[in-house]
């Protein structure tokens, strides 16, 4: 039996793709490492053919990442338990609604040795409360789990357009091993202890998303779409810090899963651009979603919900007013003009770290 390594890549889809032509290609110049890569494919038919046989034939998920070959070490898999037999490193990247189910289907099949990394970006909540991707993945299959978010356009990076990524892993040793499996020199990792702390950034800048893109709708300014940034971004922290019980790290939202992904989000991510179509149309995210995405999906209204119904069952509506007028936008009907309604909050007191004295003017 081989003592190499070996990578599986949940996942498929325009980021799922994305990671998996990083890995390939990386894998092939690490020693440590089997030069084969399976990917997990949400088995479908793309013009009559089964997707993994377009992949493993064409090397091109021609559904998801159109026009981007993969490595041909890369290797399209439908059955899940197959994918990942003998893998040690597994790479989690599906919409976070399907989390859940793609685990259990697994469960028994991952060696006791292998670890994980969570791509996706979302959260779940449950009647013990918020719970993130990689303790998910800790309670499904037993193993330590990574986590993995930045200013992360997926079709950007594969066009191999520079940008950051941050990765979150508690053992200095491990992240080391993650990071040279995602650096290369036009994605650029780096690597932080705050695992949860990265993956509420990842989860929570979709709903600031959403709330750009109703901007966007409405036919608003840069000025508007700022202050909307601004005050997601301190909502969202806000809220992290909250539902961590203040274990993440005031860092974190620095780094690219911070502040660089909310920035990027609402510029160019699908989320913004469905909730500008919603403003538009009138016609529901999940309508929108079936006929704009051609199967890719959003995270951010399903987001907005779970973030409300924790916000909502502690009676903390007044603390984060755009994220409820979001959720109440997207659900309950209230016009998108309803964006600004009490927004005028105090974050002061959300600084953890007293600011240095000032100095003295006779110095
Ligand atoms: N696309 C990006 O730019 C990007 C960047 C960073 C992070 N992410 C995050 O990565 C995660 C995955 O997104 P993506 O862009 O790779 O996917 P995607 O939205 O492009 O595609 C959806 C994927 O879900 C699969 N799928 C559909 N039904 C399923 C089911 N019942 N069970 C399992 N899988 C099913 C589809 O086959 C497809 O692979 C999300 O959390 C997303 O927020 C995406
Ligand atoms: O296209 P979105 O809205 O799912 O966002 C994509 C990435 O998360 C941006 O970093």
């Amino acid at each position: 039996m081989s003592s190499l390594k070996r990578v599986c890549v949940l996942g498929s889809g325009n980021w799922g793709s994305t990671a998996a032509r990083i890995i390939g290609n990386n894998v092939l110049r690490l020693p440590d490492f089997d030069d084969r890569v399976n990917v997990w494919v949400y088995e479908e038919l793309v013009n009559g053919r089964k997707l993994t046989e377009i992949i493993n034939t064409e090397h091109e998920n021609v559904k998801y990442l159109p026009g981007h070959k993969l490595p041909a070490n890369v290797t399209a898999v439908a059955d899940a338990r197959e994918a990942v037999r003998g893998a040690t490193h597994l790479v989690v990247v599906i919409p976070h609604q399907f989390v859940q189910d793609l685990l259990d289907s697994i469960r028994g099949s991952v060696g006791p040795g292998a670890r994980a990394i969570s791509l996706t970006k979302g959260i779940v909540i449950s009647t013990q409360g918020m719970t993130t991707m990689t303790q998910i993945i800790h309670r499904a299959l037993g193993i330590p789990a990574a986590s993995l978010s930045g200013a992360n356009i997926a079709g950007e990076i594969a066009e191999e357009k520079y940008c950051e990524t941050t990765i979150g892993c508690a053992d200095p040793v491990e992240a080391a091993v993650w990071s040279s499996l995602f650096n290369t020199p036009y994605f650029q990792v780096n690597c932080v202890s705050d695992v949860i702390g990265v993956e509420f950034c990842g989860a929570l800048k979709n709903v600031v998303a959403v709330g750009a893109g109703f901007i966007d709708g409405l036919g608003l300014g840069n000025n508007t779409k700022a202050a909307i940034i601004r005050i997601g971004f301190l909502e969202m922290r806000r809220l992290a810090l909250h539902m961590s019980d203040a274990q993440i790290q005031d860092a974190t939202f620095m780094e690219s899963c911070g502040m660089a992904d909310v920035i990027t989000t609402c510029y160019g991510g699908r989320n913004r651009l469905l909730a500008e179509a919603f403003v538009k149309t009138g016609k529901r995210m999940s309508q929108l979603e079936q006929e704009m995405l051609n199967g890719q999906k959003l995270q951010g209204y399903l987001t907005a919900g779970e973030a409300y119904s924790y916000i909502d069952s502690r009676a903390m509506t007044d603390n984060y007013p755009l994220f409820t007028n979001i959720y109440q936008i997207c659900y309950e009907g209230k016009h998108p003009r309803s964006i600004f309604d009490g927004l005028n909050v105090d974050f002061s007191r959300d600084t953890r770290t007293p600011p240095p004295p000032l100095p003295s003017s006779s110095a």
